[in-house]
């Protein structure tokens, strides 16, 4: 069964002026258990609207979401679903721990669980030393790792993720890519994530889906049939990524 389907959604926005902009049209996307799926395409072709709409943030104005085959409307479990958003988001005044912490708070568990599973988590993500030091002590990839870390805590079974490493350095980024392969075979969890990057979307994603702008349509979804782990250097320069660099 597919964690995700899209059926023929669409979505509009109004914008200041009352002039409507059409930003999806017909969208259908099947998001099968543990893959990696990527949305590609360029900026504007609404990536971000779509995996809004997956996380219930946005409504569609026509069509079906369904989560685990409920439609989203029903769907009960959102705690099964994080999201992991552009910048890093950390609350400056909490540790990298208590940072972490920050979405079992509305959990059931107990302090002592919460306790146990933020340093499980840190300790995923190469973090272990790091528990007690604040945000602005941490490089760039080390936040990105402790914002990796609190999407994680919760165990979810989707992690949606808006282009999280682009603001990391090259090489910090292939590290976290690395990171989010090991710790998806890990964890068995599902992922979606939004990107403009033709490299990201061949070394992460098992399916590509390509965007095409105004209204935003599915152009093509590619499967990239490369066993991982993947060697990014080595994705470079195969037909899927020179495929898609001609598409976009
Ligand atoms: N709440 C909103 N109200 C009005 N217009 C919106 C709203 N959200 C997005 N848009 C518009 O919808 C279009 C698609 O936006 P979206 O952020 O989904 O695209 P994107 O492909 O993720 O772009 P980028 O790669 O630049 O982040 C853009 O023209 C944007 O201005």
């Amino acid at each position: 069964m597919s964690v995700v389907a899209l059926q023929s959604v669409s979505k509009c926005f109004f914008r200041r002026d009352g002039e409507q902009l059409e930003v999806l049209r017909n969208i259908d996307l099947d998001v099968p258990e543990r893959s990696i799926v990527a949305l590609l395409g360029a900026s504007g072709c609404g990536k971000s609207t779509l995996l809004n709409i997956i996380a219930g943030l946005v409504e569609p104005d026509h069509g079906r979401v369904l989560l685990n085959g409920t439609p989203s409307a029903a769907f009960k479990d959102w705690r099964s679903m994080t999201y992991m958003f552009q910048e890093d988001r950390l609350l400056p005044w909490r540790t990298a721990a208590q940072n972490v912490a920050f979405g079992l708070e509305a959990t059931k568990l107990s302090r002592a669980e919460r306790r146990v599973r933020v340093a499980e988590t840190l300790d995923l993500v190469g973090l272990s030393q790091f528990a007690n030091v604040y945000p602005y002590e941490l490089s760039g990839g080390m936040r990105s790792r402790v914002a990796l870390a609190r999407s994680l805590a919760t165990e979810p079974s989707i992690l949606l993720m808006d282009e999280p490493f682009s603001k990391l350095d090259p090489s910090i980024r292939a590290q976290m890519h690395a990171e989010v392969l090991r710790i998806a075979a890990l964890r068995k969890v599902t992922i979606i994530f939004v990107t403009h990057d033709v490299e990201e979307a061949v070394v992460l994603a098992d399916k590509v889906v390509v965007l095409h702008p105004r209204p935003g349509r599915v152009r093509e979804t590619i499967s990239v049939p490369l066993a991982y782990p993947r060697d990014p250097l080595a994705t470079a320069f195969t037909d899927q990524v020179r495929h898609l660099r001609r598409i976009l």
